[in-house]
């Protein structure tokens, strides 16, 4: 891309913090802060948190969620959901949700969550929609006060063992350039193939609007390409499994699928999540973890946290295990990030001016901090 005789060092945490970053995957439900969690069971009466205390909470999570399978995994929404069921909740928690993704250099975010998890008490969808709406204003205020700039929006998730997709379609259509900018379906994969939700896809391609799918994590090609040649997905939640369309010879020479190099041609953008990759047996290691050829092959890879309370993870971290990992620069973090943001379901417009007004200046200025460091001065 650039800079092939860079001489930027690799950089480290305190720099990828710094560093503008683009998030496409990342559920509201699987972000809370432990004490935000722990307080708002305490006032709802909710008594079947496995732990009260927060950092206990927080291992918690992290230790259920490394189970090596995706279905254990989403068992521990149970209790995230459990206090995402009042008005005051949602706002609170969308509002934390993007301070905390601004304090770590998120510039842009888009923000997905199922409505139907959060009617219990007796909200409405509309509602449920108009208090996150709520809470990512007000995040994006609080941050910028404090200096961080962030734009988000949401994704409505439907989940994809139930049967009300085509209804939250309509609600992401309705609310769409009202905060909402496109669809999804998540939830267990095997035995709950896209095709199910053909008419909420189709609903959606007929307005005009955007949606992913969550495909290739858990279960392999065939997802894949439902959600692409059947239901027309815009990107892949994870799609990570199309590395088993891609064969890589001894000498090293690499031959592609009919799907994996329709995935690349076509610039579908992959959501790939590492550390989730990991705990739900994607992927045994980051060295392992397909991203590394994804990224060198050239396909439109983008890095995402999925559930930063789950996964114990946050964009900065994601960057920092394949900087360690991959040897990557900032001219390869830079590359991940304008592809997350020219994969956005926001303007065109507004995408590019995201490149080339923050995140490209970001990064330039990152770039040329090593001129004014020590070592620089001790080389020359
Ligand atoms: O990686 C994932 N794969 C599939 N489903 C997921 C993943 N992470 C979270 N959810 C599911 O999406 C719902 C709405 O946010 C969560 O409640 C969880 O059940
Ligand atoms: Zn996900």
């Amino acid at each position: 891309m650039q800079t092939a005789f860079s001489q930027s060092p690799p950089p480290d945490e305190e720099q990828i913090r710094r560093a503008p970053k683009v998030l496409l995957h990342d559920h509201l439900d699987g972000g809370l802060r432990p004490a935000t969690i722990v307080e708002l069971a305490a006032e709802q009466g909710y008594d079947r948190l496995p732990e009260t205390e927060p950092d206990r909470l927080r291992a918690w999570f992290r230790e259920a969620a490394d189970s090596g399978s995706l279905v254990r995994y989403l068992e521990t929404f149970a209790h995230t959901c459990a206090v995402m069921q009042t008005r005051e909740a949602l706002v609170r928690v969308a509002a934390e949700c993007v301070q905390d993704l601004a304090a770590d250099g998120v510039v842009y975010a888009e923000v997905r969550y199922a409505p139907e998890q959060h009617l219990e008490a007796g909200l409405t969808l509309e509602e449920v929609v108009e208090a996150v709406n709520e809470g990512f204003r007000e995040g994006e205020r609080l941050a910028a006060a404090e200096g961080n700039r962030i734009r988000v929006g949401a994704l409505l998730t439907a989940m994809r063992h139930a049967a009300r997709a085509l209804e939250i379609a309509e609600l992401a259509n309705r609310y769409r350039d009202l905060g909402v900018v496109g669809f999804d379906i998540a939830g267990a994969e095997a035995g709950f193939p896209p095709t199910r939700h053909l008419d909420a896809f189709e609903f959606l391609k007929r307005e005009n609007n955007h949606f992913t799918i969550h495909a290739g994590e858990a279960f392999g090609l065939p997802s894949i390409w439902q959600a692409l040649q059947w239901c027309g997905a815009d990107r892949l939640g994870h799609g990570v499994r199309i590395i088993d369309d891609i064969q890589v010879a001894e000498d090293g020479s690499v031959k592609l699928g009919r799907l994996a190099a329709y995935v690349r041609d076509k610039r579908i953008p992959l959501e790939l999540c590492p550390t989730s990759n990991l705990q739900t047996g994607a992927a045994a290691s980051y060295a392992d973890h397909p991203i590394g050829l994804l990224r060198r092959l050239g396909f439109r890879a983008t890095v995402n946290t999925d559930n930063r309370l789950m996964s114990a993870t946050s964009m900065t971290l994601e960057f920092t295990h394949l900087v360690r990992t991959f040897r990557y620069t900032l001219d390869d973090l830079q590359w991940f990030t304008v592809n997350a943001m020219k994969s956005a379901f926001i303007p065109f417009d507004e995408r590019l001016a995201m490149i080339n007004d923050v995140i490209k200046p970001g990064y330039a200025a990152l770039r040329s901090e090593w001129l004014f460091s020590n070592s620089a001065a001790l080389s020359s």
